[in-house]
């Protein structure tokens, strides 16, 4: 478990990081969001203690990581794919790691194959697109099978295959009871890959809870309805406390009534009823939302 605690970074007069508090459990994908600037890269810098913060204290399970004599075999961190020599092989680079945390060699082959990169071991990382980079850098924080796993924009430059699989693998790594604590700026990439979210802005903490709730905070959640008798429905819906839209195809758009309450009055009043259609708020439309305030630079800032 992460444990977050009133954690500040400043630079000078501006805080990259202010009062934040979270708690990052395991067995789970936990998604790390916030737009450019947020933060997410100075809390991860603090949390692996690469980064002293100005106030606050990160421990994980319960101490902080400089604390950690196991290093690797206690958390495993992707930050910055291209961090890597490009002169060495991949087999080399992590070798190197491997002895010099006093690894077993034999996990330098397990963790090359375990992400795909069996066959180019022995190549050169210069010669690596950005998506073998990355694969690599999971590699590298799987080297010491730890219970903790961070990743700072795993998913950048991968192909949709390989975003598929990185999903894949973030799901088995949670199953088998690890913590993963993933970044990213996109919902779109944590909508399939996180169960829970911790959501950031200007460095201050959004949301922290499942998916489900983030999503539930957003739009307000609309149900379309087909009537040959919108007129009378519609009616019937707003003297219920609904918001109805009409439509010029006998259809209402409804907000403030859940789709079984408006089927229930339609049966009551007799009114039949063609279409029944719940529409869920969108999580990109939920974190566009929250988050629009904290956005560091929108189109249309330069003059
Ligand atoms: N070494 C530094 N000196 C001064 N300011 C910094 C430094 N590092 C980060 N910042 C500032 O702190 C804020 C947070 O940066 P950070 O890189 O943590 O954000 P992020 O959420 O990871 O963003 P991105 O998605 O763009 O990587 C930004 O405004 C950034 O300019």
């Amino acid at each position: 478990m992460i444990e977050v605690n009133e954690l500040t970074k400043r630079y000078g007069p501006k805080a990259a990081v202010s009062d934040l508090s979270f708690t990052v459990r395991p067995g789970h994908v936990t998604g790390f969001l916030g737009p450019n600037g947020a933060g997410k890269s100075t809390t991860l810098r603090m949390m692996l203690g690469l980064h002293h913060p100005t106030s606050g204290s990160v421990t994980i399970d319960g101490r902080p990581f400089a604390d950690r004599p196991r290093g690797m075999r206690h958390v495993g961190a992707l930050l910055d794919a291209h961090d890597v020599h490009g002169g060495r092989t991949a087999q080399a680079h992590l070798t190197a790691l491997a002895v010099s945390n006093r690894l077993p060699r034999r996990r330098v082959g397990e963790v090359l194959e375990e992400v795909g990169l069996g066959d180019a071991g022995g190549r050169r990382i210069g010669g690596f697109s950005l998506g073998m980079k990355q694969r690599l850098g999971i590699a590298t924080a799987l080297l010491g099978d730890p219970p903790v796993l961070l990743f700072d924009e795993p998913l950048n430059g991968l192909d949709p295959e390989g975003v598929k699989w990185v999903r894949g693998l973030f799901h088995r790594l949670a199953a088998e009871g690890r913590t993963v604590f993933v970044s990213s700026h996109l919902m779109s990439e944590m909508e399939n890959t996180a169960d829970f979210l911790v959501v950031i802005g200007k460095g201050r903490l959004i949301a922290a809870e499942s998916l489900k709730d983030f999503a539930a905070r957003g739009t307000r959640q609309s149900v379309s309805v087909r009537t040959p008798d919108a007129a009378v429905l519609r009616t019937v819906l707003t003297d219920e406390g609904a918001h109805v839209e009409p439509h010029t195809d006998n259809s209402l758009t409804v907000t403030g009534l859940s789709a079984s309450r408006i089927g229930d009055l339609a049966f009551q009043n007799m009114v039949p009823v063609h279409e029944l259609t719940p529409h869920t708020a969108s999580l990109e439309a939920a974190f566009m939302e929250l988050t629009a305030d904290s956005v560091e630079y929108a189109a249309g800032d330069a003059r």
